[in-house]
């Protein structure tokens, strides 16, 4: 889709307003104050930070930081979009620090789940900084929107069928997890107005599969309880996460076949039962993650509308991780050798092209950065994007002198470390 010219078809473009721990100003005058102020201004909008302006004394005291979001969706062969284009969706929210709150049974079990409250401080700029192609992340969001839309305005399930439950599929270490954290934060603020509160439940699938089987079925129980209590509550939207569902459906097979106790098929049964009640809420999330990525048989999640795979990262993704990653070590003065060192950006994967089409009106060092960084993106063929992100640290690991490296050498060695890490990878 490309920008709209006409004035009826602005675009919406989400900007996102997060308030400072310590102020206590109005949701709702806040987002004035910052429409207006983005009104004054012509901006062109691009992803990223918007500065606040140091004169605006209600803004400078209360707002942490302004970010436009996901414009990606709306523009390509860098287009810009220009403010007559633009209708701000301004979003306010306050990140809790409250931390994951675990349960804990105080019996040595393992708990059963981890409980956020959202939009969580942990979860901040994850979103962001998860990168996929061809806009998975969009297609997610939209769903979820979509979903929690239908419900509000009462669309009835009989006559156009929907659900809520979300299936990430792909192997290990692509970021399923994170992804499905992330989109839990995002919707809680995109949704902040319609749910003023927000929790994810992480259930801990493993644990409830724990020796103590004849305590899982209680567990699971106590569980559930909690989340119905949560849901009752209509302005509370509540997500629920549960890890390798597989797992469910390998208990469910091992216990059938008599290689597990018995105990296991209740448990996976009682935890399914229990889903397919919650499932009927409408303002309950179920996101679940699989590294298997044949069909997994599990009623529920054969069920799920929303399903996406999750691969791993192509050139273009593994370049900007590793561009991020960079980025960061510079940003912290781990990487530095010159002046401006610190003011040193690298250009991303679609102006690289153009870059290296016209090497004589570049930096020279700079450009050399580039190729390197794009060998290096080569040379990470086959590698997770959890390994991406490792890979710096076990480059700078491997360095005689830890201390103000120089870029450009530490690409060399992060070549030779992703070689090294890629002839490990198993066949
Ligand atoms: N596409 C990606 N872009 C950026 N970072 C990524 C990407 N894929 C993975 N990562 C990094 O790898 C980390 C681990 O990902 P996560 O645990 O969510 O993966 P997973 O697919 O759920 O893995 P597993 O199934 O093994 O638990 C993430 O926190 C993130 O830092």
């Amino acid at each position: 889709m490309s920008a709209p010219i006409f004035p009826q078809d602005k675009v919406l473009v989400s900007v996102e307003v997060s308030l400072k721990p310590s102020s206590t100003a109005r949701i709702d005058d806040v987002r004035s104050a910052v429409e207006r102020m983005l009104e004054k201004r012509s901006l062109s909008y691009t992803d990223g930070p918007v500065p606040v302006p140091p004169d605006d004394q209600f803004l400078t005291e209360n707002v942490q930081r302004i970010c436009i979001c996901d414009t990606d969706e709306w523009v390509q062969n860098h287009e810009i979009l220009l403010f007559w284009q633009v209708k701000p969706v301004v979003h306010v929210f306050q990140l809790s620090e409250e931390g994951a709150c675990e349960d804990v049974s105080g019996d040595g079990q393992p708990s059963t789940f981890n409980e956020w409250i959202l939009p969580a401080k942990e979860f901040d700029g994850m979103w962001e900084s998860l990168i996929y192609e061809s806009g998975l992340k969009q297609r997610l969001l939209r769903y979820a929107a979509s979903a929690l839309l239908f419900t509000e305005k009462g669309v009835n399930p009989f006559l156009v069928s929907w659900n809520r439950i979300v299936l990430l599929h792909g192997p290990p270490g692509t970021g399923k997890t994170s992804l499905c954290k992330a989109l839990a934060q995002k919707l809680s603020i995109r949704f902040n107005s319609r749910y003023p509160q927000c929790q994810l439940i992480e259930v801990n699938a493993h644990s409830l599969f724990s020796k103590w089987f004849s305590e899982s079925g209680k567990l699971v129980a106590k569980l559930f309880q909690k989340i119905q209590e949560m849901v009752e509550e209509e302005n509370n939207l509540v997500f629920v996460l549960i890890d390798e569902v597989e797992s469910l459906a390998a208990a469910r097979k091992a216990a059938l076949s008599g290689s597990e106790p018995s105990d296991s098929i209740r448990v996976v049964n009682a935890l399914l039962t229990q889903l397919d009640k919650l499932k009927s809420a409408p303002n309950v999330i179920i996101l679940t993650t699989s590294n298997i990525t044949a069909a997994i048989d599990i009623a529920f999640v054969d069920r799920a509308d929303i399903k996406a795979y999750v691969g791993p990262p192509t050139l273009q993704a593994r370049y900007e991780i590793l561009r991020s990653c960079l980025q960061e070590l510079i940003r912290t003065g781990i990487l530095s050798n010159f002046e401006d060192c610190e003011s040193l950006m690298l250009p991303n994967y679609g102006s690289l092209k153009e870059k290296l089409n016209m090497p004589e009106v570049q930096d020279a060092r700079t450009l050399h950065m580039c190729k390197q960084l794009l060998e290096t993106a080569e040379a990470c063929e086959g590698l997770s994007g959890r390994s991406l992100r490792k890979l710096p640290f076990l480059g700078h690991a491997a360095l005689a002198s830890p201390y103000g490296c120089d870029p450009s050498k530490f690409l060399s060695t992060m070549i030779d470390t992703a070689r090294r890490e890629r002839s490990e990878l198993p066949d």
